[in-house]
């Protein structure tokens, strides 16, 4: 038979043949018996399960949504490896007979020097997307099998593993290789997600109304422009080669400072921005910032660089945030669970943003729950997951759970004192068993740094049972608090690095303050502490006008003024009166909406909340 007539449509039938070549130079025959198929031992496999976490969590969804597509077909779907080991499967792979059914299961090696020409294999010699069907597969025993396998990169390159789909010979479609593409670019969209949580990303396609969909290309960048990595449709619309990751700087491919790029970034905020390549191609472009402050210092000698990381960049000078700093750094690494407390704004999704980014799962993934935004109907089975089918309205193809999806990295929990009590009692099974169990599924492995936040008083709580003590002791493993912006002794260098932050994305230079914006701003009392402030800043600077480099009072919005300029006598008798952190901030939420005259809208713009946040607060004042 001619082997290469059946090779479809985009695949190139010198792939096969190089790969048989390879073969015979290797030794393999093509009658090789099947007991010399390796297989790892259990234990081996879930090490290797583990060694592969972050691609395991981030495949199974997309998994189990296409299997779901091809379910009736007849197909397997695989994931290995970048030794070709398999480490997950979808679907059952009743087509073959039960010892083939051993080598399409986790643990089966379908490396190309063990098992001859096939998908996985040689699509991961090839890097590239490859079809094997039948007699095509050097091993005889294999040649009931069609497979389409497409290998698996990380945004640097570096090689993850692959994920194929394997059916009988006889009911190949050429769609699966379409299929097996699809699912690949979305498991590498997701992990080039995951990979740059903080960083500044480049989105950008030929075509306008590709941006958004799979075939977008994007690309992370350093605060100094350099490329930190890139998904496959970016390497190949940019011409990126894997040597320039970490080397290569992003503005030699679009003749453009990165003061310019970032300015872009705040325009196509609305609208996609066309830019030309070097090259002349126009490419429609949008530029997401990164959550993190940056500092734009002057250039200095690199051997002189101490490079700062993301917690030392929050430490601006205040004794408390920086012993709070001091104590994270000292179980950074470590398993040890940390609950960030401080009242609305004051910096705790910042915080494990930064805690997060400093430690050892930094290129994990960062997953964060805000249990008070969940509706308690959905809540369990958002964090916990659900099995296919597992409820009436759950997702067909089932959801792996936020829990899960946090594997090898970090589970940030906002407003965990909002949990409600049943959820509370199921993640305290999770964190003393190590494993979550999703409705309708069984127990998973679950490994992950466990940030929790909240405003609320435990104690309150815990004396009125809404909130479990055992729970509260799990996760206060280190205890943080952050003090709110009126007890900060670094108003002054915050604002600064606000202000840098804010120019660094407008592309101008910084403004210092006027000394009685200064004054007034040291003066003021913040309830809606870093946020009111940032939030305040960001305004004034769009006042600004060109060539004017100092904010005055004059910047600020109508109601900033009056806030800034009227004294706020509420917190320090609160203080005074020895009044708890959250009767405070209730007493401050209620003066707020009394001093709006009841607008909720202009009450929550002064406090520097949300709206939904200050109705919701102001049910739990209306219940005190
Ligand atoms: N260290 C910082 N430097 C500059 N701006 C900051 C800093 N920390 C927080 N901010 C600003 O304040 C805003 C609110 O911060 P963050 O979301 O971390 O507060 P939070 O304590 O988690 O608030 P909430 O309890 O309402 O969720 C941020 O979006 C950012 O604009």
């Amino acid at each position: 038979m001619n082997h290469f007539a059946a090779a479809p449509g985009g695949v190139d039938p010198g792939d096969i043949s190089r790969s048989w070549q390879r073969c015979r130079t290797a030794g393999l025959t093509p009658e090789q018996n099947r007991r010399d198929d390796p297989h790892l031992t259990h234990a081996e496999r879930r090490m290797a399960a583990e060694r592969r976490a972050t691609l395991v969590t981030q495949a199974r969804p997309v998994m189990e949504y296409f299997y779901s597509q091809i379910k009736d077909s007849g197909c397997v779907m695989l994931l290995s490896d970048e030794n070709g080991y398999l480490l997950d499967s979808a679907g059952d792979a009743d087509f073959c007979t039960r010892a083939a059914q051993v080598a399409l299961s986790p643990g089966a090696s379908w490396a190309e020097e063990a098992r001859g020409t096939n998908a996985i294999g040689t699509a991961l010699i090839e890097r590239k997307p490859i079809v094997v069907t039948g007699a095509e597969h050097y091993l005889r025993h294999n040649s009931f099998l069609a497979c389409a396998a497409a290998p698996l990169t990380e945004p640097d390159g570096k090689l993850l593993g692959a994920i194929d789909i394997s059916c009988d010979a006889r009911r190949y479609h050429p769609h699966t290789f379409g299929l097996v593409r699809a699912a690949a670019q979305m498991i590498e969209k997701r992990i080039f997600e995951l990979n740059f949580v903080l960083q500044t990303k480049l989105r950008f396609h030929m075509s306008s109304n590709c941006l958004g969909s799979l075939m977008e290309g994007a690309v992370a960048i350093g605060e100094d422009g350099r490329i930190l990595g890139a998904n496959r449709p970016g390497f190949a619309m940019l011409g990126l080669k894997y040597e320039d990751i970490g080397k290569r700087d992003i503005c030699s491919l679009f003749d453009m400072t990165i003061p310019e790029l970032m300015a872009l970034g705040l325009r196509s905020q609305t609208e996609a921005a066309g830019v030309r390549l070097r090259n002349g191609e126009l490419l429609y472009l949008t530029v997401e910032q990164m959550r993190a402050p940056v500092i734009r210092r002057p250039a200095v000698p690199a051997a002189d660089i101490q490079q700062p990381d993301a917690l030392a960049e929050l430490d601006t000078g205040d004794a408390r945030v920086s012993k709070a700093i001091s104590q994270l750094r000292r179980v950074l690494g470590r398993k040890v669970p940390i609950l960030l407390q401080g009242e609305t704004g004051a910096g705790k999704d910042f915080f494990a943003h930064a805690i997060h980014a400093a430690g050892p799962r930094a290129n994990g993934p960062f997953v964060a729950v805000n249990c008070a935004a969940l509706p308690e109907t959905l809540i369990e089975s958002e964090l916990f997951g659900h099995a296919p089918g597992a409820f009436t309205g759950a997702r067909k193809e089932g959801s792996p759970g936020r829990i899960r999806e946090a594997h090898g990295g970090t589970l940030f929990l906002d407003e965990i004192g909002d949990m409600p009590l049943a959820m509370q009692t199921r993640l305290l099974r999770v964190l003393e068993e190590g494993t979550v169990t999703p409705i309708g599924g069984k127990p998973v492995p679950v490994d992950f740094l466990l940030i929790s936040a909240t405003h609320a008083d435990f104690t309150a709580r815990i004396a009125a049972k809404t909130f479990r003590s055992d729970l509260y002791y799990r996760l206060n493993g280190l205890s943080v608090s952050l003090p709110p912006l009126r007890e900060r002794t670094d108003v002054a260098a915050l604002t600064e690095r606000i202000l840098a932050r804010e120019a660094a994305a407008r592309g101008g230079r910084a403004p210092t303050l006027s000394p009685e914006l200064a004054e007034a701003c040291a003066r003021y009392t913040w309830p809606g502490n870093l946020r009111q402030l940032s939030g305040m800043l960001r305004t004034a600077c769009l006042m600004l006008d060109e060539g004017e480099d100092t904010l005055h009072l004059h910047h600020l919005s109508e109601e900033a003024l009056r806030e800034l300029t009227t004294k706020r006598p509420t917190t320090v008798t609160l203080e005074a009166s020895g009044a708890t952190l959250r009767e405070q901030s209730d007493a401050m939420i209620a003066a707020a909406v009394a001093e709006a005259g009841g607008n909720i809208a202009a009450a929550a713009r002064n406090l520097g909340i949300s709206r939904n946040t200050l109705y919701r607060r102001l049910g739990n004042v209306r219940e005190h």
